[in-house]
This record gives C-alpha cells, structure tokens and sequence, in this order.
C-alpha cells in the first residue's frame, strides 16, 4: 500500500506544533513498514515510573498536525497520571492516517502491528492502551508485537475497555462539584447538559437519570436520540448544548470545546465532563473563573480509565479498593476546587500544582 500525504503549506502545518522546544523525555517518528503509516510514540515523562497512554488513530491534514497531537496529549497524560496519584509516567501514540482515507481491516491490522513494533524499540519506556479510533481488539494486535500494552480483551485475559470506570470517576466528580458550588452533592432535580453520548457519556446520563437528574443531551449522531427517549431526557442541537440554561455543561465529545465564545454564552454555574482537553487555550481558565463557572478540570475528573488500566492490571487487583480509589477522584476534584479558591487562582493552576506536587515528590 502506499500512502502519500497532499502537499502542505508550511505555515498552517507548524501553526499546531509548540513554538517552543519540548520537553519530551523520547519522540519517536517513523514510517509503519506494513502500513505505510507515520507512527508516533511521545514519551513525555518516566519520572514516576513507566509512562502510560492511549494510542490514537486518526486522520490529519499533515502527519505533523498528529506529531502536535502526540506532544500534547502525552504532556497532559504526565500530569493526568501523576494527579491520579499513579506511578506512572506520561505518553501517548499516534497513528496519524492522512485526511480522507479510511483503512480497512487488514490496514489497520498493519498499523497496530507497526504500533507495536515502535512500542517494543522504546525498551519498557512506554505503555499503550486503547484510545480514540483503538479498540481492545485492537491492543490484542499491538500485544502480538509488544508486552507493553494494556487494556486487552477479558478472554485474552486482559481487562477490556476503561468506559465504566472513566464514568464511574465523572460521576463522583460531578457529585463533588455539586457539593462546591450548591452545598449538597445530591443530584435529583440539578438540571445537567450532556454534549456526547459515546462510551462515556452515555453511561453518564443512565448513571445521572437514574440519580434522579433532569437531562438535556445532544450528539452530533443522530441515532443517538434513541436513548434520549429512553431516559426521557430533552434533546438539543448540539450546535446550541452549550447555550442551554442548567446546572452542569458536562463535555463528553471531543477536546477544545471550551472556547471564549462559547464561555461568554454558557448560562450554567459549573462544567464537568469527560472530554480530554477541552479549554481551547489557557486564557480559557481564566475567563470560566471571571465568569463564576466552575470547572473541575477535565485531566482530573476523566482519570478514572487510566487508574483502572494501572490498578486492575496488576495480578494482586481487588475490586472493592479499585472502586474506592475511583470514587475517591471526587475527593481530589473536591480538594482541586478548594484550593482554587483559597489561593485565588483558576481551578487549571490549582490541579497542576497538585501534579507537579506529586512529580517534585517522585523525583
Ligand atoms: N473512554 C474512556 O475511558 C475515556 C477516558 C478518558 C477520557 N476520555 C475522553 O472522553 C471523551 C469521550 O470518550 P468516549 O470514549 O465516550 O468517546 P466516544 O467516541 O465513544 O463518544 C464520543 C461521542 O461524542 C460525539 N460527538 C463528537 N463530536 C461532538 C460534538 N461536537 N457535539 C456533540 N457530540 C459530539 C460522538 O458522536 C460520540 O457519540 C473523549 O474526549 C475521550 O478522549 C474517554
């Protein structure tokens, strides 16, 4: 097969890479042999330990568009593991497939297979798991190249996918920021807004519907609607979700969803939800604390996945302290939010100091 990327205009290419160097521990670049495809494995910290994060396949403008990816989600991985109180570093890889091709079966069979090769060269720096465009069946694969993934299918003795912990962990952090902002952490009859009906978001809205929740939801799949019906939850157009007058915005679609805009028309008094990085820039934190919207911040609230991958996957695992420990990330979001207040800064700076805390301590 082979693969060849439209030329790119240089300008818009390096306008999504970091202007400054990074500060990754490895970046490895490389063209899948099988697949013909730029894999990419960011190493950004083993600080605490083996650094460990989703691969994300996925289609880009330009391989380099995946590299900014890459840089960017294993750096907010390290702090996502080391907030979660994991002794795990952070990394993440990307299988970046040009804009407008579709792999198929066997494809996408040769781009996991060259995933685990590239996994493999890094020696035990680096563990995967599945992300977004990754299945479990899809670490099966990768497993047949590497031992360093996780995540693997229950029949092939693995631990399956992290949804229902990842839900688990928004729950009690959704508990926890009800109880900052309104002084109860009962659900029943807050009003939430759900943007994202996927694995974790709708685990969310059965877990908060059956809590006793008022819902309006929305997903940009249509088919979606159906479970709105279920529930008996309001539908909205996701275009509009974020202007929906409520208790909670809970983002659960993809990152970058919180820009200025659209924060100068949310009429909600807190946002907690799943999606990873979802302020569009720093700047962004600033302007929800200015406003008096409350945001858990999102590398906190959505660890549940990972905490289960780590913990489960260890051969002396028990449920019952597993599912404390993931309730308990509404402890953390609890603490987060108090700080944030106590020292006047935004509730981002407030969970990055509790990262870095936790790095300082494992150096
Ligand atoms: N699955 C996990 O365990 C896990 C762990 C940590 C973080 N996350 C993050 O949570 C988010 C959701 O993950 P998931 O596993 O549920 O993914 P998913 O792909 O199963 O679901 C995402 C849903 O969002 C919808 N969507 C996409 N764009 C949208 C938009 N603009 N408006 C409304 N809906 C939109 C999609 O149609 C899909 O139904 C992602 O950002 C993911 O990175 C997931």
């Amino acid at each position: 097969m082979s693969i060849t990327h439209a030329p790119a205009v240089p300008a818009e290419v390096s306008a999504t890479l970091p202007s400054d160097a990074p500060d990754h521990e490895r970046v490895l670049i490389t063209r899948g042999p099988r697949s013909g495809l730029t894999v990419i494995v960011a190493v950004h910290s083993t600080r605490l330990g083996q650094a460990l994060g989703g691969a994300r396949v996925w289609n880009y403008g330009h391989w380099t568009d995946g590299l900014a990816d890459a840089l960017r989600l294993s750096q907010a991985m390290t702090m996502k593991n080391a907030a979660a109180g994991l002794m795990r570093g952070g990394g993440k890889s990307v299988v970046a497939v040009p804009a407008g091709v579709v792999l198929d079966e066997a494809q996408r069979r040769d781009a996991m297979l060259d995933l685990g090769d590239a996994v493999e060269s890094l020696g035990g720096a680096y563990m995967t798991a599945e992300d977004v465009g990754t299945s479990a069946e899809l670490m099966a694969v990768v497993h047949e190249r590497t031992e360093h993934v996780c995540g693997l299918p229950p029949e092939q003795g693995g631990v399956g996918e992290p949804a229902d912990a990842t839900a688990a962990g928004v729950h009690a952090s959704i508990l926890a920021t009800l109880g900052h902002v309104f002084g109860s952490n009962d659900a029943a009859g807050r009003h939430f807004v759900i943007s994202g009906l996927g694995q974790v978001g709708g685990r969310l809205a059965r877990s908060l519907a059956a809590a006793g929740a008022r819902l309006t939801v929305t997903d940009v799949a249509e088919h979606k609607r159906a479970l709105a019906d279920e529930l008996g939850a309001a539908w909205v157009d996701p275009a509009e979700a974020h202007r929906v007058e409520a208790d909670v915005f809970v983002p659960c679609g993809l990152g970058g969803v919180l820009t200025p805009a659209v924060v100068d028309e949310l009429r909600v008094r807190a946002v907690v939800g799943a999606a990873n990085n979802q302020l569009a820039s720093r700047e962004v934190a600033v302007l929800l604390r200015d406003r008096g919207i409350v945001w858990a911040p999102d590398f906190v609230v959505n660890a549940g996945g990972v905490i289960y991958l780590d913990v489960a996957g260890q051969p002396d695992a028990d449920q019952a302290a597993l599912d404390a420990r993931i309730a308990g990330i509404g402890d953390v979001v609890g603490a987060v939010l108090h700080d944030a207040v106590a020292t006047g800064s935004t509730t981002l700076d407030a969970a990055e100091r509790l990262a870095r805390a936790r790095l300082d301590a494992g150096r």
